[in-house]
């Protein structure tokens, strides 16, 4: 979508669910949003209201900021947005001097205004509608399959939800345009850091923070959730379990850290030790940061909290250092007897340590032994994170999530083969180039063995050797189309093939299967260029389990992920809101044209079959 040029072509004000209006960035239930409109200059200030929404949207500021700069006349001062709904006050405009409630526009404002349900929300929405077996069918735990590609990300795509993240897990996506990029909400990369009291996770926690200097990094502790006491616990304080995951309101702490993920500072509050309280101490404004750390004795007790997060690192020291550590800090910093810290130790901590804290260090990614003195640990961490916050914000979420560098040759490919003016031939030598990146990467991902030869001078070279087991299978028709670059690259490699029909009684139908019979034995790199609803896409895969094959034997090689344009429930769980929402705001034809893409792909090859010998037509 092409942003007015001036104020003046902003106008007129559009109407509520006006879809046709040309700049329809904001309609106002009143209509009387001439601040936005006005030409001469103003100063306008957002104040929050409360979302209307389920989250929030943080884009919203982005865009209006851009409206903004492009009005050369007009000013605007941003305090802070909240929500979907924003209530905008102008300030030094005596012609305008009303308050009024906008909302941003969600029909064509570049995908990038409207409210968005994400992570927890989008999987909640997703839990209730749909039925048992459908979850059942979308929650195929693709933990361990690749999907590899390259992809161009619709206008606003955001992966959410559970179902989402399944699919989307294992996308390899080519770096978003320029404009995608700005509707791709940024991700912070959330570490959860766990273990018993004292055992070093603050310490841990600062050593990562310290190395990460360059980096914007928060830390959130479970600490400052703590339930205030009623004044009858407060007098019998020594009986209170702090240990105990009730003693945390983590709802709260739900709260602050799904605010801090959707890129809004938070005010956290401050737990005062010596007072047991709450609310003695100021709160603390964290601000939204590339790296969020949570760190406390229980933060991987509840799924919810464990969801948020993308690194999970379990502090395992000595319970006698623990211990001792305790006893030093509790006298010294806070004043206790050592009496009650032995009677707290015997009756609450350890009891609670073993019974909630150390069953969930199954959950950890990585334990660090010995705490802030595992240098080791905490710099291989660093690395990761480094590593982590170099990648497309989509990797950060989906740990098998793959996107090939975008190079420029890549994103050259990628205008190529959208052009209409492309020709047949230039449209067919582009795909199969960029396929075959795709192809070479995915292989990339296969288990080898060391193997050993003798070079022509007599020399010993230490090398690898292929994976010997594997088989390709496509999804008809538009899969074959990476059949060719399959077999340049993995010599008389076997290919299977499924036909999934989309218009069957749920949407799609299994129609055809023509596989290897041992495929079950075989690494599967499973070929589709184009992920719409990723209905096919879940077809395909359950058939593949079925047959045997272990997920994690699974590679999943994508050229284009959009979302499609369908009521069908699965669509809905696939995308949540905003995806319904961006796909009928795409233009249908762009996504037409990339799910013909096997057809438009045969035919021309078909027309070029005289020309090209190098193209075997199945
Ligand atoms: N490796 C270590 N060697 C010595 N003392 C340590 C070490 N790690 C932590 N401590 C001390 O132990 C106490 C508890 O450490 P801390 O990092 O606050 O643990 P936690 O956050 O798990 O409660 C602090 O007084 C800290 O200075
Ligand atoms: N008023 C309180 C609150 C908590 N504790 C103890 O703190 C420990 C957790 O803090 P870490 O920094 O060590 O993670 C926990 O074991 C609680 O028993 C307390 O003593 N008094």
């Amino acid at each position: 979508m092409q942003w007015p040029k001036s104020p003046a072509q902003i106008s007129p004000i559009c109407k509520r669910g006006t879809k046709s209006t040309p700049f329809p960035v904001i309609f106002c239930n009143n209509e009387t949003c001439a601040c936005l409109t006005d030409p001469s200059p103003l100063r306008l200030s957002v104040l929050p209201v409360s979302a209307s929404g389920p989250a929030t949207n943080l884009h919203c500021n982005h865009k209006i900021q851009k409206l903004k700069g492009l009005s050369s006349s007009s000013q605007g001062v941003w305090e802070s947005v909240t929500g979907p709904t924003l209530q905008i006050k102008t300030k030094e405009v005596e012609t305008v001097n009303h308050s009024t409630t906008v909302r941003l526009h969600r029909h064509s404002t570049d995908h990038v205004l409207s409210p968005q349900v994400s992570g927890m929300d989008g999987a909640r929405k997703c839990n209730k509608r749909s039925n048992k077996k459908e979850r059942e069918k979308k929650e195929i735990n693709t933990q361990s399959f690749y999907r590899l590609g390259t992809c161009d990300l619709p206008h606003g795509f955001q992966i959410s939800g559970r179902f989402a993240r399944s699919i989307h897990r294992n996308l390899e996506v080519e770096q978003p345009t320029t404009s995608a990029a700005e509707s791709v909400p940024k991700q912070p990369f959330v570490i959860g850091v766990a273990g018993g009291a004292a055992s070093g996770k603050t310490t841990v926690c600062d050593l990562i923070i310290q190395q990460l200097h360059d980096q914007r990094v928060v830390l959130v502790n479970q600490d400052s959730f703590y339930h205030n006491l009623s004044e009858e616990e407060l007098m019998r304080v020594h009986e209170y379990n702090f240990d105990h995951p009730d003693a945390f309101d983590t709802e709260q702490l739900l709260c602050c850290m799904g605010k801090l993920r959707h890129w809004q500072a938070v005010d956290i509050p401050n737990y005062d030790f010596k007072s047991y309280k709450n609310g003695v101490v100021p709160k603390r404004r964290v601000n939204p940061s590339d790296v969020i750390i949570l760190e406390g004795i229980l933060a991987f007790h509840d799924p919810r909290v464990r969801e948020l997060m993308n690194m999970k690192i379990f502090v395992d020291t000595d319970p006698d250092v623990r211990l001792a550590r305790r006893i030093r800090r509790d006298t010294v910093e806070k004043g206790r007897d050592i009496r009650t810290v032995l009677d707290q130790y015997s009756n609450f901590v350890k009891p609670a340590f073993d019974d909630f804290i150390l069953p969930t260090k199954k959950y950890a990614d990585i334990i660090i032994p010995r705490g802030g003195d595992n240098h080791v640990a905490i710099d291989l961490i660093v690395q990761h994170i480094r590593t982590k916050l170099g990648q497309h914000d989509l990797c950060k979420i989906y740990p098998n999530l793959y996107v090939i560098q975008s190079t420029f040759q890549i994103r050259g490919m990628h205008t190529l083969i959208r052009d209409a003016k492309t020709t047949k031939h230039d449209f067919v030598f582009y795909s199969d180039r960029l396929i075959r990146l795709v192809v070479e990467h995915g292989l990339g991902h296969l288990p080898f063995t060391e193997k050993q030869v003798i070079t022509p001078t007599g020399s010993v070279y230490t090398g690898v050797d292929f994976c010997k087991r594997l088989c390709g299978v496509s999804v008809i028709r538009s899969g074959e189309s990476m059949e060719n670059a399959l077999r340049a690259c993995c010599k008389g490699i076997k290919i299977g093939k499924i036909l999934i029909h989309r218009e069957g009684d749920n949407g799609q139908q299994l129609i055809y299967e023509k596989l290897p019979t041992d495929i079950s034995d075989r690494h599967v790199l499973l070929l589709d260029p184009i992920l719409g609803t990723g209905n096919s896409a879940v077809q395909a895969i359950s058939l593949l389990i079925r047959k045997g094959v272990p997920e994690s034997n699974i590679i999943f090689l994508n050229l284009i992920s959009a979302p499609q344009a369908s009521d069908s429930p699965d669509m809905i769980m696939f995308t949540a809101v905003l995806h319904l929402q961006l796909v009928s705001m795409r233009p249908m034809s762009t996504i037409f044209e990339f799910f013909q893409f096997g057809l438009y792909f045969f035919q021309l090859l078909k027309s070029l079959a005289d020309v090209s010998s190098n193209y075997q037509l199945c």
